[in-house]
């Protein structure tokens, strides 16, 4: 049981391993888990990303390449992986991107999707928690609906907001993936790309547990797709156009691909994973987030690498800005516990009893002792 197996099973491709990838990252569609995979990449290979100055490239506002960290437009550098929350704008991140760099981005059904936000940004957003319940906000949205009221934007058409209508999207992206069907787009991901297939495995970030769901009616989600409806019609469109490519990618070649990958992520949790366990309750809303606690007995180069796969994507960022920013990087306040002793939540699962240390220093120590928090997004 070792890393290096996988590895080892992969045939060599033909194809070109991409290296200039832009990820357009949106509220609850699994993005931190795909985060979680470029950074993963972009760091094994030394690439350099476009990180933003506060984990996020000024959102809600429109992008603007000022809002990276050590970019200038005398510098006009460019940047092999951008995968940070924004409201997209292409004529500006081509500025910053290589002209081959790839595009893609994701969409989750809205139905599912907008229980998730409600479950998770209930605090954040006053329209939200005037209602007593999602299925209390979705049976009259308008009582409790106000558009000026803070942070409103999370409270509908969510698809929708960062990309402007579907035409802008086929233009920019060259993949659409759907969380829905997360591992048959990993494998449509994987053949675009032509990375390995242990680049493709991740294990579920920011996740709730099945349990904490809420599970709709079939009238519900009606009232959910009606008040979404913008949302609706666009995943609707995306939706077939994700099942016509895996057509012509060939069914029964998707079908091996995803045993194949879920076979791999069985191997890596067995190896990785001790536990899962239901993390503190996040800070906006009332989901419990998922986190999980990696095996003791792991060889130091198994450690580093499970633990880059729980990482979540401000622990993650944290990283690539000191790796990038040696000097001016400095290890934010919210992800050093309170005390030390603090089981960590948000992925950041390693056991209290396991000390995981990392061979590149204090700031590494700190974040496993520390205690993982989540920004909306
Ligand atoms: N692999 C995979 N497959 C399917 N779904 C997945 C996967 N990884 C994460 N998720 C689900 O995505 C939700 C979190 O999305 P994000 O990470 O984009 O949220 S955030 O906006 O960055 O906070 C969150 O949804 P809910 O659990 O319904 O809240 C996760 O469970």
């Amino acid at each position: 049981r070792h890393f290096k197996q996988g590895d080892e099973k992969q045939s060599p491709r033909s194809c070109q391993p991409k290296t200039n990838v832009m990820f357009l990252k949106t509220h609850k569609t699994a993005s931190s888990t795909i985060l979680n995979l470029l950074c993963r990449f972009g760091d094994k290979h030394n690439l350099t990303f476009a990180l933003p100055t506060n984990y996020r490239f000024g959102y809600p506002e429109f992008f603007s390449s000022r809002s990276i960290k050590g970019f200038s437009q005398q510098n006009g550098r460019l940047y092999n992986i951008m995968c940070h929350h924004m409201r997209f704008r292409r004529l500006e991140v081509q500025k910053v991107m290589p002209a081959d760099t790839f595009y893609f981005t994701i969409l989750r059904n809205p139905v599912t999707l907008a229980e998730s936000s409600y479950t998770y940004n209930t605090f954040l957003v006053p329209s939200f928690h005037r209602s007593a319940s999602f299925v209390n906000f979705i049976a009259n949205p308008w009582k409790y609906y106000q558009p000026k009221l803070q942070n409103s934007y999370l409270a509908r058409n969510l698809l929708w907001r960062p990309r402007l209508g579907w035409q802008k999207i086929q233009q920019s992206f060259s993949l659409i993936l759907l969380a829905d069907y997360f591992d048959q787009s990993m494998v449509l991901l994987r053949d675009a790309l032509c990375w390995s297939l242990d680049d493709m495995i991740t294990f579920r970030l920011n996740s709730r547990s099945t349990v904490a769901r809420k599970h709709l009616s079939r009238a519900q989600e009606d009232q959910v797709k009606q008040w979404n409806a913008m949302d609706w019609y666009l995943y609707q469109h995306f939706n077939k156009t994700f099942w016509q490519r895996v057509e012509s990618f060939g069914k029964s070649r998707m079908d091996q691909e995803v045993a194949s990958l879920q076979a791999r992520r069985k191997e890596l949790e067995n190896l990785c994973i001790l536990q899962v366990r239901n993390g503190e309750q996040n800070k906006y809303g009332q989901a419990r987030i998922l986190g999980y606690d990696l095996n003791l007995n792991l060889s130091l180069p198994d450690k580093e690498r499970c633990l880059r796969m729980i990482l979540t994507e401000l622990q993650y960022t944290d990283l690539l800005d000191k790796k990038q920013f040696p000097r001016t990087g400095s290890v934010p306040k919210q992800l050093v516990a309170k005390r030390s002793w603090q089981a960590p939540i948000q992925g950041l699962g390693v056991n209290k009893r396991s000390h995981v240390i990392w061979p590149l220093g204090r700031f590494k120590k700190k974040l496993l002792r520390g205690q993982g928090q989540h920004t909306p997004h």
